[in-house]
Parts: structure tokens; sequence; C-alpha cells
């Protein structure tokens, strides 16, 4: 469980500044979750990764991660329930060979050979990367890359992952198949997921988004709930997807469409499912 009580971060940049980048966050992720964290630019998602990982401390309020507060000197056992993976795999890929890149963690965890083989063998079977062990990680695609840097994390058994918009450099495609692993991962392990994006499309992927605008959380809910606000979403700069738009829309002008439309295949479900009631109802 992660719990956040009225967390505050301010960055120092004198004397007297401070930029307030939280301002009272409350909220509890329950380990399993599969959470995708949703804010415009300077809503305070990083910072918030950043006190998750205990690279940064709260300057106000209270954060545990698995009961351990996060605070100077907690931050080995807070790394060790949580484990992060930033937008760019080049920033954390260290080592040349794939298979040692995704051992280099579990090792600085002092673990025994034979368990290091055993957690990178599995980290590499998740992320489809069976048989690529040996390859060089400057030869791989970004794609490739980013899930050499997923496989590190994955090998370090958190309770959670955090990605901080890794999504962002891959092309739309295998961004959501990656998002759709990630899923897989959270099933089967149990292992709790916390994605952070500016994309509402890959939002509607997650089972829970919160909404983070100015520093507080503006929305906590299922995809449906948050897509259902979609004037306070527009106001706080982010796009609702396309089929949300449309299904606005339509709803607007006095269409009845029945249902939460998070996509594409949900709005098509809802036209039809006009086109049935209207067949019934013996219209044209
Ligand atoms: N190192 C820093 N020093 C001073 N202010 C900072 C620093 N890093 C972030 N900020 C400020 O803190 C606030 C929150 O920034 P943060 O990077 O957490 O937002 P974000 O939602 O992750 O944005 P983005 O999507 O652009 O990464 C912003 O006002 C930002 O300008």
């Amino acid at each position: 469980m992660i719990e956040a009580e009225n967390l505050s971060f301010s960055y120092r940049t004198g004397e007297e500044d401070a930029v307030p980048a939280l301002r009272g966050v409350d909220l509890r992720l329950g380990s399993g979750e599969f959470v995708a964290l949703i804010g415009h630019n300077g809503s305070g998602k990083s910072t918030l990764v950043k006190l998750l990982v205990a690279v940064l401390h709260p300057t106000g309020g209270g954060l545990r991660v698995e009961g351990v507060p996060v605070r100077p000197g907690n931050e080995l056992e807070v790394r060790r329930r949580v484990a992060v993976v930033f937008q760019n795999p080049d920033d954390q890929l260290i080592m040349n060979r794939v298979a040692d890149d995704v051992a280099f963690g579990p090792e600085n965890l002092g673990l025994e050979r034979e368990e290091i083989s055993r957690r990178v063998g599995f980290a590499l079977r998740a992320l489809g990367l069976e048989g690529m062990g040996e390859r060089l990680v400057e030869e791989l695609s970004p794609g490739e890359k980013q899930r050499v840097a997923i496989a590190g994390a994955l090998a370090m058994r958190p309770r959670f992952l955090i990605l901080d918009e890794p999504t962002s450099l891959l092309p739309a495609p295998v961004g959501r198949r990656l998002i759709l692993t990630l899923r897989e991962l959270n099933r089967r392990e149990g292992m709790g997921v916390i994605h952070v994006t500016h994309s509402m499309s890959e939002a509607a992927l997650f089972e829970r988004v919160v909404v983070l605008d100015g520093g507080r959380v503006l929305m906590d809910g299922t995809p449906a709930e948050v897509f259902r606000r979609s004037g306070e979403l527009r106001g706080a700069g982010l796009d609702v997807p396309l089929a949300v738009e449309l299904a606005d829309r339509l709803r607007g002008r006095g269409v009845p469409l029945r249902g939460d439309i998070l996509d594409g295949p949900s709005l098509g479900e809802a036209l039809a499912g006009l086109r049935g009631s209207r067949a019934e109802a013996g219209g044209p």
C-alpha cells in the first residue's frame, strides 16, 4: 500500500524562494492496483514519482510505501519495494549486454547467483525478450530498450512498478503493446503498476485513473468516471480521447448513446445499439 497524507513538496530555488509542486495530496494505492497517473505539464507527476522512490523527501505531510515512511535514511528500504522506469531507457541502461543489464539490480541487492539468474530469466520471459540476453543493448530498437529497462526493474521483484512516461518515445502501437504486457504482469504477479502519461487514450487502458492538476488530485476514479468529466479535463489542459469527444457532441445534440464510452470500439457498440433500438421501434 502507498499512503500519501496531505503530501506536499516544494523545490527550494534560493534562500527564500520555493516552488510548490505538490500541495496536499491524499492518495491510497493498494499493491496490485493498475493505475494511470495523468496531468498536464507541471502538474506534479514527476515530483510525485521522485517522492515515491525516495529521490526526494516530503516537505509537508506524509508518505509511506508498504509501511515505510519516505524520509532521509529510508531510501534503500523504499527502493526494495518500489522500482521506477524513466522515460528514456538510455538514461537507465548501464551494462553492454541485455542479460547483464537486467542482472544489475538484483546483483546490487546482494542476492545469490542462482536467484539472480532465475530472476533474469523470469524478467526476460515476462517482457518477451527470451533469447535476447546475449544481445548488445546499443543494437536494440527504442521499444526493445524500453522493455530491457522494465525487465531490469521487474527483476528487483518490487511490490510496485512505476513507469514515468515510458511510452512517450515509442510509436503508439508499441506503447499499447507494452501496457498490455504490464497488465498481464499486474494480473499474474499481483504487482502494483503506476503508469505516468499525458495520453488519455492510454489512461483508458487502466483500472484507475488519478488526475493531477496544479499539484493536487483533481480526479480519482475509473476511466469511465473520469472521462464523464470531460469539461473539467479540458480545463486542466488534458485532451479527452476522440471517441469520448464525439460521444459528448452526439449526446449534446440529443443522440441517446448508452453506456460508458472510452474508446472507438465502445462508441461503435453504442452506435450499433442505437440502430438496434430504432429497428425495434420500427424506425428507418
Ligand atoms: N528541479 C526543479 N526546480 C524547481 N522547480 C521544479 C523542478 N522540477 C520541477 N519543478 C516545478 O515543479 C512543478 C511540478 O513539476 P513536475 O515536473 O513534477 O510536473 P510534471 O507533471 O511531471 O510535468 P511534465 O509532464 O512536464 O514532466 C512545476 O511547476 C515545475 O516547474
